[in-house]
């Protein structure tokens, strides 16, 4: 999707002041550099072939105090500079990363974790530098080249001619070169990104691989994979060491044409020596400006195809949205859930559910059966609003679950998921994941009624739990939705690597410390249905009541 770079003029707005501060600064820092030439031309016709010791001397501290004050200002500069940086960097990544946070789950179901990553270090990092480093190069690059000109035009106009008749080939070279260049650079971040892809997806999975017996053939991979960038980079290299040296060479045929010129001049008393000079060192500083200009073509490019890609995450559509006016609970809520013609489907799949109606009593134990992929946990994917149905409502207590603030209603129903999600950081950490102001017996309490306790709280667990078992996962997640207190527990499979014994009890606990409290239990085994009120059988017609004493 092509956004032009308007988006980008909105991460500039705030930092409108420091922009100006830095630009200022810097270009005050060229008007010093700027001075440097101009003195020495004072040195050598009003001091040394006048011979004139205090001109020397007097020159010589104008120099002194030039350098000593450009290094302060350049100083002063760059440090506002790497501030209003940074700034704009992180205000689009933290957008960026703000907006990932509010994507349903099949958003990143559907994408390499690599790919995501590399679009918000990568590409966000491409952006900024375009829009601080390069607009401020390219202001601070025409600012330095005008005063440049203009100074050359004062000293000798009869100079510019030589000095600038190779430009338009100048331009020519790089206009050709440049896409070149441009294209040998893109394949080397798609390599780059190709190989964090592969790492990404082979260290996730490395135990499955070592079962499969696949290290050869993902050690032969990855080989390929830095033969390929290796390539890749030496080709880009020399192409750009060549083509570097054109412009280098074109810069020395420049400089021979004013000294030729020049050297004419002087001999006709036409010019000084110290003008000369002088003019030669603008010429040297005038080249700087042009590339930087001159790489503004390319940079724009670069910059383009990776807002394109950053725009293509914050363009991604949100599934739910926080109402901005939510409405409250009934002070009397006691967890009655209804559905009413609820339809929904994923993003280019077929229906999974086409007008389901259900009434869920508050405070008794349901248990939800169903064929496998029919849809359950689709249902209390709903429910938690992880998405909204395309038609119907969902209502907790009477108030449909649009109107209801999001963080409230996921404290209210209390969702332990068959995959058990696990974040880095201790037991404790864990446990207090919805729940953050807990205090340290409560955590207690309820990792004991989890049976975790015994792990130990500060216990630091692995990237995605990696250093828990299935079992120990699933306890956790007990121990957090416990933790919250919610008006309705939502068991999906909760306790099904847990060993029987020890499911049972849990099962226990849970059904005396929830006894007057909603409790929805998904599971495929009897033995986890125990005690339900009532048994509903999810089916591709709709929830069918079942006999609870059939089913148990
Ligand atoms: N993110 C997704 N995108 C597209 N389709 C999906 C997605 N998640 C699930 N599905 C599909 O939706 C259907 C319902 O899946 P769901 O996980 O809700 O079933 P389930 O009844 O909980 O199954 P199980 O008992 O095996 O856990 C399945 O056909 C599944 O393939």
């Amino acid at each position: 999707m092509a956004h032009g770079f308007r988006p980008l003029f909105h991460l500039l707005r705030p930092h409108l002041g420091s922009v100006a501060l830095v630009l200022g600064a810097s270009a005050a820092a060229s008007a010093l550099a700027l001075a440097q030439p101009w003195l020495a031309k004072q040195l050598i016709d009003e001091g040394l072939i006048a011979r004139q010791m205090p001109m020397i001397a007097l020159t010589c501290g104008l120099i002194l105090g030039a350098a000593v004050l450009g290094l302060g200002v350049g100083a002063f500069s760059r440090w506002h500079y790497l501030t209003l940086s940074a700034k704009v960097l992180f205000a689009l990544r933290e957008r960026v990363f703000g907006h990932l946070q509010r994507l349903p789950p099949t958003y990143f179901a559907r994408r390499a974790t690599g790919d995501i990553l590399s679009r918000i270090d990568g590409d966000v990092a491409e952006v900024q530098r375009f829009v601080v480093d390069t607009v401020l190069a390219a202001v601070n690059a025409v600012l330095v080249l005008a005063g440049t000109l203009a100074v050359m035009a004062a000293l000798a106009p009869q100079l510019l001619a030589p000095a600038f008749v190779l430009l338009p080939l100048q331009v020519l070279v790089a206009r050709r070169l440049r896409p070149r260049m441009e294209r040998l650079v893109r394949r080397l971040r798609e390599r780059n990104g190709e190989m964090s892809g592969f790492l990404v997806h082979s260290l996730q999975s490395m135990k499955l691989i070592q079962a499969m017996g696949g290290e050869a053939r993902d050690a032969a991979r990855f080989q390929a994979l830095n033969r390929h960038y290796l390539d890749d980079l030496r080709r880009a290299e020399l192409f750009s060491a060549v083509a570097g040296g054109i412009p280098g060479l074109l810069n020395g045929l420049a400089a021979a044409a004013v000294f030729l010129a020049g050297g004419v001049l002087v001999m006709a008393d036409a010019m000084t020596v110290g003008a000369l000079v002088a003019f030669t060192l603008y010429l040297g500083r005038a080249v700087g400006p042009v590339n930087t200009l001159l790489g503004l073509i390319l940079a724009q490019r670069r910059a383009r195809v990776s807002l394109d890609r950053v725009m293509e995450i914050l363009d991604a559509p949100v599934a739910v949205e926080n109402p901005p006016v939510p409405l409250p609970l009934p002070a009397a809520a006691a967890g009655a859930i209804r559905f009413e013609a609820v339809a929904f489907a994923y993003d280019g799949g077929g229906p999974v559910f086409s007008g389901l109606d259900a009434d869920i009593p508050a405070g008794i134990k349901i248990g939800l059966v169903g064929a496998s992929g029919i849809g359950k946990s689709t249902l209390i994917d709903l429910l938690h609003r992880h998405y909204d149905p395309d038609h119907g409502h969902i209502l907790l207590d009477g108030v449909d679950l649009r109107h209801l603030d999001l963080a409230e209603l996921r404290r209210r129903v209390a969702v332990v998921a068959q995959d058990s999600p696990v974040v880095a950081g201790t037991i404790a950490d864990n446990i207090r994941l919805a729940a953050p102001d807990a205090d340290d017996q409560a955590v207690e309490r309820v990792a004991g009624l989890a049976e975790i306790g015994h792990l130990g709280l500060d216990t630091v667990v692995g990237e995605r739990g990696a250093t828990l078992s299935g079992g120990e996962r699933q306890r956790l997640a007990i121990a957090r939705a416990l933790l919250l207190d919610p008006l309705v527990l939502v068991l999906d499979e909760a306790v099904s690597a847990v060993d029987l014994d020890a499911g049972r009890r849990i099962a226990r606990t849970i059904d005396s410390l929830f006894r007057h409290r909603t409790r929805i239990v998904i599971s495929h085994h009897p033995d986890a249905l125990a005690g339900a009120g009532r048994i509903i059988e999810l089916t591709p017609h709709g929830l069918i009541p079942q006999d609870a004493e059939a089913v148990a």
